[in-house]
């Protein structure tokens, strides 16, 4: 079978193989202690870079361990994601992504359809974008460069429209805040592990993308399984990484190389790391940006809090100098971050436009029959 991909330059096709889903091995996602993180050691923390090329090279996907976020940080978002979409939807839609000029706020359920090859996505989700203001690593305000407040995409009304919610503004951005900071660090082990100095991105990292996400995944119909409907369809990430908080339910597969879908279930305490496509560019393909989707078969509800951390949106990025030579040409054009992003949100917009006017227009008769 082929799966069809949007990227930001159209349609890419996959092959999956008919087999069904099974577990993924130690080898295809393996966990990865980030002890050497914190270690004041450079051939501590280069040992470790070498572990995470070997895993970025394979599948793109691994388990952190010892990752530094406090678990009562975690466990105070997930008690606010919840708080959040427990409300009837009157008052989510307080925060509606039609509100927004970006892509922020809440988005109802079966409102994307992020795979063209898939069903509608079943879940429901609330996003928020980087903002100055809140960086862990603080900033004065009055010196962002004006390029960079252009790119800036963190909208008030989010933390406006969810005030009624006690601490709910305080907990999440200090996930959020915990993320990111985990993230600038996780940075620099990339640097390393791709040759080129440890601080390469740090000057490319002061005010990143750094998208913050709450999904909620309603446990599965009956109608659902039948239908073979997915929680969120097949897709690639777009940005540097991601780092995944998933509870405890299981449902997020990955394809890998010889297009098995393998499950990466969850294992307490970690966080799961993937690739995404604008590493994936920087890096000439030698990184994979995998494809990945929840496909939730449970009967309870499921819970994630992706973050997905990029370079500065106003950083426009080639490929790599360590990753270019004279018999390995560079395959991508220069592009900033935030005009990758912006192409894929925007065709992700329209295709789901024009199949909600295409349903709209379609007989009732034939909407019986499908
Ligand atoms: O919910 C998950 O486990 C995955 C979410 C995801 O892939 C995404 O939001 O891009
Ligand atoms: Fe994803």
């Amino acid at each position: 079978m082929k799966l069809e991909l949007r990227t930001a330059y159209g349609p890419v096709y996959r092959n999956v193989l008919n087999t069904p889903p099974r577990d993924c091995t130690e080898e295809e996602i393996p966990v990865i202690d980030l002890t050497p993180l914190y270690s004041s050691n450079l051939e501590d923390r280069k040992a470790l870079a070498k572990e995470i090329r070997a895993t970025a090279v394979n599948t793109g996907f691994f388990y952190i361990k010892n990752h530094g976020i406090d678990e009562k940080i975690i466990a105070n978002a997930k008690k606010q994601l919840l708080a959040f979409f427990k409300q009837p939807m009157d008052k989510k839609m307080m925060i509606s992504q039609e509100r927004s000029k970006h892509y922020s706020g809440y988005k109802w359920p079966r409102s994307t359809n992020i795979s063209p090859s898939e069903s509608i996505d079943v879940k429901e989700s609330m996003m928020w974008f980087y903002d100055p203001k809140y960086d862990p690593d603080p900033k004065d305000l009055g010196a962002v460069p004006e390029e960079v407040w252009l790119w800036t995409r963190g909208e008030d009304f989010v933390w406006e429209g969810t005030s009624h919610l006690p601490g709910f503004k305080e907990e999440v951005l200090a996930y959020w805040g915990s993320c990111l900071s985990l993230a600038r660090k996780l940075v620099r082990v990339f640097a390393l592990s791709l040759d080129l100095e440890e601080d390469y991105f740090d000057s490319r990292t002061t005010y990143p993308g750094a998208d913050g996400v709450f999904n909620y995944y309603p446990p599965t119909t009956e109608e659902e399984t039948k239908n073979n409907s997915v929680g969120l369809g097949s897709h690639t990430d777009l940005q540097l990484f991601t780092l995944l908080w998933q509870d405890m339910i299981g449902g997020l597969q990955i394809l890998n190389r010889d297009g098995q879908w393998i499950n990466a279930a969850p294992i307490e305490g970690t966080i799961v790391v993937n690739i995404g496509d604008f590493m994936m560019r920087l890096c000439n393909d030698m990184y994979k940006s995998t494809v990945h989707r929840v496909y939730n078969r449970s009967t309870m509800e499921r819970l994630s809090m992706p973050f997905f951390f990029g370079l500065n949106f106003n950083c426009v990025e080639g490929v790599v100098p360590s990753c270019t030579s004279e018999t390995n040409p560079a395959k991508y054009e220069p592009i900033s971050c935030g005009d990758w992003c912006q192409l894929r949100f925007k065709l992700e917009e329209n295709e789901m436009k024009k199949k909600n006017a295409e349903q709209a227009r379609a007989p009732s008769a034939l909407i019986v029959a499908a």
